[in-house]
């Protein structure tokens, strides 16, 4: 239907007059006139915000201080929000975070840097073969997610290569998603893509295991979209290690490349369990101090798989993931 004249009813009139008015408070906040942006890349200083439906590079104002922003955050920005070429916003505010995702720290960075904001699900990438799976990767990144408060879903690749049951068995007691795919199976592509419907999900996995032949399927105009990116510094895509947000079915898909893992220095065995309702409802009966380990005298996870009240390969099944913190010798 269209929307002429004739067709406004006083309903119509109503919610233009609201949207149009702004809040007049005595103490008026600073930056009154800041629209709302969302951050889809950062690149050296530079960030790549959608505002309204225009993209626009900004930087940070100095006011704002030290504090970092990344891929994911909700900003308010002031200045030039024309998104024409060379033309330069300013980020006044940062909104609170629902979620962060911290990078691990290592030899070249011994913070545990946030990459991501406000994302709700981790798609955690791993293939079948070539390269061969790393369950202990997959065991880390879902720790990170539960510990994020994200949703895990897990993404096995190239089943045209080798089966998927063995690794779809030893998750599905934790109850994690999953799905499978072949990079040549639309319907596999389709499949994955419900997962990703209205939802902010990162992306990761080792190299090579095919992420970027799914965002690839996924967003078709990936390419154009990631070369829109790139103005932020006028750089090309190979020296950026920086993540990046693309549009998808009303959500986005965050690639994270050169995260090859997620700092988990700050995770206790209780975040763990906390991931999972039956099992942290059973370790209030533990010890103080309880690890939750095979080893822990007296762990509630023992007592409650002794009186058969819970599932063995389930307790198992998180053990690992708590042992997955450790560092590797
Ligand atoms: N047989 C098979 N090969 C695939 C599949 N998906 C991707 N590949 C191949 O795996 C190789 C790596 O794929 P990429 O998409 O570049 O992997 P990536 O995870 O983006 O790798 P990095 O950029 O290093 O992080 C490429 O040669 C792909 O063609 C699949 O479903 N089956
Ligand atoms: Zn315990």
């Amino acid at each position: 239907m269209t929307r002429g004249h004739r067709n406004l009813d006083e309903d119509d009139v109503r919610v233009r007059a609201r949207g149009g008015s702004r809040p007049r408070t005595r103490n008026r906040p600073k930056h009154e006139d800041a629209r709302q942006g969302f951050v889809t890349a950062v690149d050296r200083g530079r960030y790549r915000c959608l505002v309204d439906d225009r993209s626009v590079v900004a930087m940070k104002a100095r006011e704002l201080g030290k504090g970092s922003i990344v891929v994911g955050d909700r900003v308010a920005l002031v200045g030039d929000l024309s998104g024409s070429a060379g033309s330069l916003a300013r980020v006044v505010r940062v909104e609170p975070r629902t979620a962060v995702l911290r990078r691990t720290a290592d030899d070249t960075d011994p913070v545990e840097r946030v990459i991501v904001a406000n994302a709700d699900q981790l798609v955690i990438v791993c293939s079948l073969a070539d390269p061969e799976p790393q369950p202990r990767f997959v065991d880390r990144c879902l720790v990170a997610a539960y510990d994020a408060g994200l949703d895990p879903l897990l993404c096995l690749t190239k089943s045209d290569l080798a089966p998927a049951d063995t690794l779809l068995a030893s998750y599905s007691a934790l109850g994690v998603p999953a799905a499978v795919t072949r990079s040549d199976s639309a319907e596999d592509i389709a499949a994955l893509r419900e997962h990703l419907l209205a939802r902010l999900s990162v992306m990761v996995g080792s190299s090579g295991v095919g992420k970027s032949t799914l965002v690839n399927l996924l967003v078709p105009d990936a390419a154009r979209a990631v070369g829109h990116v790139n103005p932020v510094t006028g750089r090309g895509r190979h020296t950026s290690t920086s993540a990046a947000a693309l549009p998808i079915d009303g959500g986005w898909i965050i690639d994270t490349p050169g995260v090859r893992s997620f700092g988990l220095a700050h995770v206790s065995p209780d975040d763990v369990v906390a991931g999972f309702t039956d099992l942290a409802a059973a370790v209030v009966d533990c010890p103080a101090n309880c690890a939750h380990t095979e080893e822990s005298p007296g762990c509630a996870l023992d007592i409650g798989v002794a009186a058969g009240r819970l599932d063995p390969a389930r307790v198992a099944s998180l053990r690992r993931l708590i042992h997955s913190r450790e560092p590797t010798e």
